[in-house]
């Protein structure tokens, strides 16, 4: 069989484009001599910017396009931020390939100040996250939210142009498009848990795609992995959606993981958390474990009610 392009589907944003762009980079270091395209396309979540996501359905509209173009063959691949993609996948795809993780937490940035204990009652601070929102709201309630939407830069504009006191935005982000300096604090993880699968980056294929699946294997790691599926199978068995704030974090010792998984209400009265240790080979009982004991606590009224 002659050995076509490997087409990377990816959007357009310059975050999503640096992640395309690392996959192609690490599948031209381990073949070397192979031809790898980005195909850029631009997703109903791009478009629909006004809307808070939640309100429009979800993250689901970042990747719908990208799998579109899988199924109809117009590429090979889709480089995804595993926190976009929805607990179940469309049939005949599957997220073949877990990259190495990066940082998880959520970073402060502003330009007044340099620490969230340092802003005044009434402060504003951006975020359009359920998830980031409750907990501000639980920890600071003497802050205002304000939704926040768009691309990083986008986002980091609209601080510029004093829109906000501050904003939260995933620390990762900023690192991939070389924006550290612009981090005030990094959000401890007790403050702010992040979202199922903050900070790694998902490649998914078609299935019984034999010749991309085995050249994507060196990619994947498999600590990450772990982690990755515990958390997603901590959110498929809350089956929450994108309609209520769910955090997630896992650590792995050895080959102990522990898993803390957080629900709470959208106005931060409420927050329900727990937390499983295991051996990593068993990831998804595990996650499936903490969604019963946080559906037991409370969390499936939570859930119920949005
Ligand atoms: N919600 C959009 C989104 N999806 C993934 C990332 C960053 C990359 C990641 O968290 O893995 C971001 C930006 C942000 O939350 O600030």
């Amino acid at each position: 069989m002659p050995h076509h392009t490997i087409k990377i589907a990816t959007r357009k944003s310059p975050l999503a484009l640096w992640q395309a762009n690392y996959v192609k980079a690490q599948l031209m270091n381990h073949h070397p001599g192979i031809a790898v395209e980005l195909i850029p396309m631009v997703t109903q979540g791009d478009v629909l910017l006004d809307s808070p996501l939640a309100k429009i359905g979800g993250k689901g509209l970042f990747v719908k396009q990208l799998e579109l173009a899988l199924l109809n063959g117009e590429a090979d691949i889709a480089v995804h931020s595993i926190k976009d993609i929805p607990a179940e996948l469309p049939y005949g795809l599957v997220l073949t390939t877990i990259c190495q993780r990066d940082e998880v937490r959520d970073a402060l940035v502003s330009n007044c100040y340099q620490h969230l204990d340092e802003l005044p009652p009434g402060a504003t601070i951006g975020t359009s996250s359920l998830r980031r929102q409750c907990q501000l709201k639980a920890r600071y309630p003497h802050l205002k939210i304000k939704d926040l939407r768009g691309n990083v830069g986008t986002r980091l504009a609209k601080l510029d142009n004093l829109e906000y006191d501050a904003i939260v935005l995933a620390a990762v982000g900023l690192k991939r498009l070389n924006l550290t300096e612009r981090i005030k604090q990094y959000i401890p993880i007790e403050l702010m848990m992040p979202a199922v699968g903050q900070g790694a980056i998902g490649i998914e294929t078609r299935v019984n795609d034999k010749r991309i699946t085995s050249l994507l294997n060196p990619l994947d790691d498999e600590d990450t992995r772990y982690q990755i599926i515990a958390e997603r199978s901590m959110n498929f068995h809350l089956q929450g959606g994108c309609q209520v704030p769910i955090a997630a974090h896992s650590k792995l010792n050895g080959d102990q993981l522990e898993l803390h998984g957080l629900v709470g209400s959208l106005d931060g009265d409420q927050m329900i958390l727990a937390h499983v240790v295991g051996k990593k080979r068993q990831a998804q009982d595990l996650g499936m474990t903490l969604a019963q004991q946080l559906l037991k606590r409370g969390a499936s009224k939570l859930l119920r009610t949005n």
